[in-house]
């Protein structure tokens, strides 16, 4: 068997809001190939432990790497520049822009422009190729080819959420974190949205914060179960649907 790759970790994470400990001694792995489904109720601190992970809010104590490099105190761009792609609950769109020009600006944001060196002009040129092939992948990846032409508000609420992913994957990242990518939509959607993750998988570490829990156990190749801050089981989701503390604390019958 090949050994799973790291490629994000987080160590004894914990945050404080005054009193209360949102996340409290949170450790995790994200492999390359996998991916790791965060669940629990509503005020358990799954959406913290993403703010944790992008660099959106510090942690009181702990430590996160990604690749390498402890990335602890770095800026959520300085995360982002080093393979760390994010999308978030609200749906985060220029919705006068045609997806195109959604997506292409996403991937635009990946070039620094080079004001020191006089010849850059000459390179323009291939900036613009290597933007334009970076945003048609990222449209390919996430399905959205047919669309480009399509103005981004216009579009089903289904694929926006697409196009949020398209975004995120057009800056090239090897790390997703995702924040309830299936919330709000309908049957065919949400499978739609199952089949385009099962796809991104084998090229990222996936994050998957999601209340969708046909979903979850359908796309999850590890689970980690949250209440009140701390995990109370981490493991392949046969093990924690079998787990009685789950049942009891969180999943209930139905599962
Ligand atoms: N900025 C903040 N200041 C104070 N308390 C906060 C802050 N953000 C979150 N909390 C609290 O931390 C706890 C965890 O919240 P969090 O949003 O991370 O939970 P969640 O699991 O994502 O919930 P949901 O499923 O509803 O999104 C909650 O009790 C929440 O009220």
């Amino acid at each position: 068997m090949t050994e799973r790759q790291v490629l994000m970790s987080a160590r004894a994470l914990t945050k404080r809001f005054g009193g209360l400990a949102a996340v409290n001694d949170v450790s995790l792995d994200l492999w390359l190939g996998h991916i790791h489904a965060v669940i629990g109720p509503n005020g358990a601190g799954k959406s913290t432990l993403t703010n944790l992970l992008s660099g959106d809010l510090p942690p009181t104590s702990g430590s996160i790497s990604l690749g390498e490099h402890p990335i602890s105190g770095w800026t959520p761009e300085k995360i982002s520049r080093h393979g760390l792609g994010r999308s978030y609950q609200k749906t985060n769109i220029f919705s006068t822009f045609s997806v195109w020009d959604n997506v292409r600006l996403a991937a635009q944001s990946r070039v620094q422009p080079s004001p020191f060196n006089p010849l850059g002009w000459l390179k323009a040129a291939a900036r613009m190729q290597a933007v334009n092939a970076r945003a048609e992948r990222a449209m390919e990846l996430a399905g959205l080819q047919d669309r480009r032409h399509a103005q981004a508000g216009a579009t089903s609420h289904g694929e926006q959420r697409q196009l949020e992913i398209a975004m995120t994957l057009a800056t090239e990242p090897r790390v997703l974190l995702l924040d309830e990518p299936l919330a709000g939509m309908g049957q065919a959607e949400a499978e739609r949205m199952v089949q385009l993750l099962l796809r991104l998988k084998t090229e990222h570490a996936i994050l998957l914060v999601e209340h969708d829990m046909d979903a979850v156990f359908t796309l999850a190749d590890h689970l980690t179960v949250m209440v009140n801050g701390q995990v109370i089981a981490s493991d392949t989701p046969v093990a924690v649907r079998a787990d009685a503390g789950v049942q009891a604390a969180y999943l209930g019958e139905e599962h």
